[in-house]
């Protein structure tokens, strides 16, 4: 069993780290395996490796344009990658081995192993014409087969969970960016994934909002068992909540560590120049 490690550092908040998540004998719930993205002459993703623990919080930083979205969008199966391949709970997405040979997936197959992946976007989605509740309830019903019922009990605990639980019967229009955020989150966690993606879930919000919609998902990080991949420009956030942050520039991965030694003691040149410019507001 897993020891939780309370770590405090430069003054900052008490994080807790899962002691097991740095060890090489626990089975990743995400592996890209030298993975490579091209859109014609443009190299977007460079010979990608990148192990996810169960349970690890790992944040991506970097420059626009350095490829962080696409990494996303290959775990969320929206695109297809050039090469190498990525596994989620040693599932092969886009392929599949048969005969110990990789053929390509099914549609069934994508699915099943999608099914670990809750994803939260920049833009919200919700369905205009649907209560808040029924907006959660809608994949558990649809996807999950779950009765009305459970789907129902499932939802409100989520929304409760992102403190919606009075809103259940509002629709999108009557909620704020920041509420309507906090319902994506709760969709996307009532399917209980075992990875929940956030690709700069702040971004498109007013900034009065983003402090509301960051706690919601510190305090879900810090619930724990669930790993996370967090696209982010917010800085503070990705050092409170990862126990591993990512500095992507070029379709690399240039530097990673512990938030600690990515974002105090930063040891390449183009790092420190990527932290310098958010030290400077
Ligand atoms: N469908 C596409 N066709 C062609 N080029 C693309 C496509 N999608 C992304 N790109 C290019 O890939 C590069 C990486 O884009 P990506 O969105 O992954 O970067 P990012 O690091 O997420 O940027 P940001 O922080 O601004 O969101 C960019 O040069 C982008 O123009």
């Amino acid at each position: 069993m897993s020891v939780p490690l309370k770590l405090i550092y430069n003054e900052g908040p008490t994080k807790t780290v899962n002691k097991d998540v740095h060890k090489a004998t626990v089975k990743p719930i995400v592996t890209y395996n030298n993975v490579c993205k091209s859109y014609g002459d443009l190299h977007v993703l460079k010979n990608i490796d990148l192990n996810i623990a169960p349970g690890e919080k790992v944040a991506l930083i970097g420059p626009s344009g350095s490829g962080k979205t696409t990494l996303a969008r290959l775990l969320m199966t929206l695109e297809e990658p050039t090469d190498g391949t990525i596994e989620v709970n040693g599932e092969l997405l886009w392929h599949q081995r048969v005969n110990n040979k990789l053929v390509k997936a099914n549609e069934k197959h994508l699915h099943q192993v999608r099914g670990n992946i809750g994803m939260v976007f920049q833009h919200f989605n919700l369905f205009p014409h649907m209560t808040i509740l029924r907006n959660v309830m809608e994949a558990p019903r649809n996807v999950l087969g779950l009765s009305k019922e459970e789907a129902k009990e499932r939802a409100i605990t989520m929304l409760e969970r992102v403190g919606l639980a009075e809103k259940i019967d509002a629709y999108p229009a009557q909620l704020s960016g920041g509420q309507k955020q906090r319902v994506a989150i709760a969709r996307a966690l009532v399917m209980r994934p075992k990875v929940m993606l956030f690709d700069e879930p702040t971004s498109a919000l007013d900034p009065e909002l983003v402090g509301e919609v960051l706690e919601v998902i510190k305090a879900i990080a810090a619930e724990g068992e669930m790993a996370m991949l967090l696209i982010t420009h917010e800085m503070d956030f990705a050092r409170d909540v990862a126990d591993r942050v990512l500095f992507f520039d070029q379709g690399r991965i240039i530097e990673q560590g512990p938030p600690k030694k990515i974002f105090i003691n930063p040891e390449s040149e183009r790092l420190q120049t990527f932290l310098s410019r958010f030290n400077k507001h």
